[in-house]
């Protein structure tokens, strides 16, 4: 018996990175797999002070901060490489670096140039953090698990967002096919896809304060268990890294509560 208000220590001896992880869901979740017995967490982001900040809070014995721009594969490359050459070998990678509509186009009126830069980190640069964590895991046999991030309008179709619908569309087709095709190696690929989450992206996104944004979701999760928050995700990104979720691949696993209509409701 696991005795109560003990860590279950899911993630006991893990090495893993996690990108995007200055701020927002990915911080949160660095600290979660720290809590869950990580031996390693590497954050990967651009914003280096806030980078730091989190390795910080969670400890230099085991949290370390690598600057890594996703849309440049040699950085990831190199984040990849650096963090075998540390710790020896690649565990987890939640790739979840991502960044907002770069603004509220219908297809009547999309600006092109704006696409290819939400294109660039939240397709493209997801498929760059794929490939090199699945090199370094089959390279070195290890059975692996992969996990990034998509959104609750990765399955639907938005009002406006046209950029950032598609680029979170995209990453199911790379996890469907990732999955495919690492899956005999050991190495297991999985997306979560989170309700809406008060984080900067989404202030940026609807252009709202953060009070503003607490109504908002206040009114989105109206329900006793009150509004969605980073650690609802953590909860799932731990689940699918551990061993825990070790016949599971391929899948979508929705974290919105059952109001990711709703939230879809607020892109216009
Ligand atoms: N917050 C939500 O409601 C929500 C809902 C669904 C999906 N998501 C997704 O969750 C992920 C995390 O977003 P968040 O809400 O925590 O936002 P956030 O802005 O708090 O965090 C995103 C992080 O990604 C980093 N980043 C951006 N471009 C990068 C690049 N080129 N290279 C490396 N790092 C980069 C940012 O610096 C930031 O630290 C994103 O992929 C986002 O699309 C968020």
């Amino acid at each position: 018996m696991t005795e109560p208000n003990l860590p279950l220590k899911k993630l006991h001896g893990k090495v893993a990175i996690i990108t995007g992880a200055a701020s927002g869901i990915g911080a949160v979740t660095a600290r979660h797999f720290a809590y869950h017995g990580a031996l390693a967490v590497v954050i990967a982001d651009v914003q280096d002070a806030k980078g730091r900040e989190v390795a910080a809070s969670i400890g230099s014995d085991r949290c370390t901060y690598i600057h890594c721009d996703v849309t440049d594969e040699e950085q990831v490359k190199s984040l990849v490489d650096s963090t075998v050459q540390l710790y020896g070998r690649l565990d987890v990678m939640y790739s979840n670096a991502g960044i907002g509509a770069a603004s509220e186009q219908t297809v009547l009126d999309l600006d092109l140039s704006k696409f290819d830069k939400v294109m660039a980190v939240n397709a493209r640069g997801m498929a760059a953090c794929v490939k090199h964590a699945a090199r370094a895991m089959v390279e070195k046999g290890v059975r692996g698990s992969i996990v990034c991030t998509a959104s609750f309008v990765a399955e639907c179709g938005t009002d406006s967002q046209t950029d950032y619908t598609m680029s979170k569309h995209a990453v199911l087709g790379l996890v469907r096919s990732a999955s495919m095709q690492l899956a005999a190696r050991g190495v297991r690929v999985n997306c979560v896809s989170p309700g809406l989450v008060a984080t900067p992206l989404v202030c940026e996104s609807l252009k709202v304060g953060e009070e503003e944004l607490t109504a908002i979701m206040a009114a989105i999760y109206p329900g006793i268990n009150g509004p969605m928050t980073e650690k609802h995700v953590a909860d799932a990104v731990v689940f699918l890294a551990s061993e825990d979720s070790e016949f599971v691949t391929g899948h979508n696993l929705v974290v919105d509560g059952g109001r990711g209509v709703k939230a879809t409701a607020l892109l216009k």
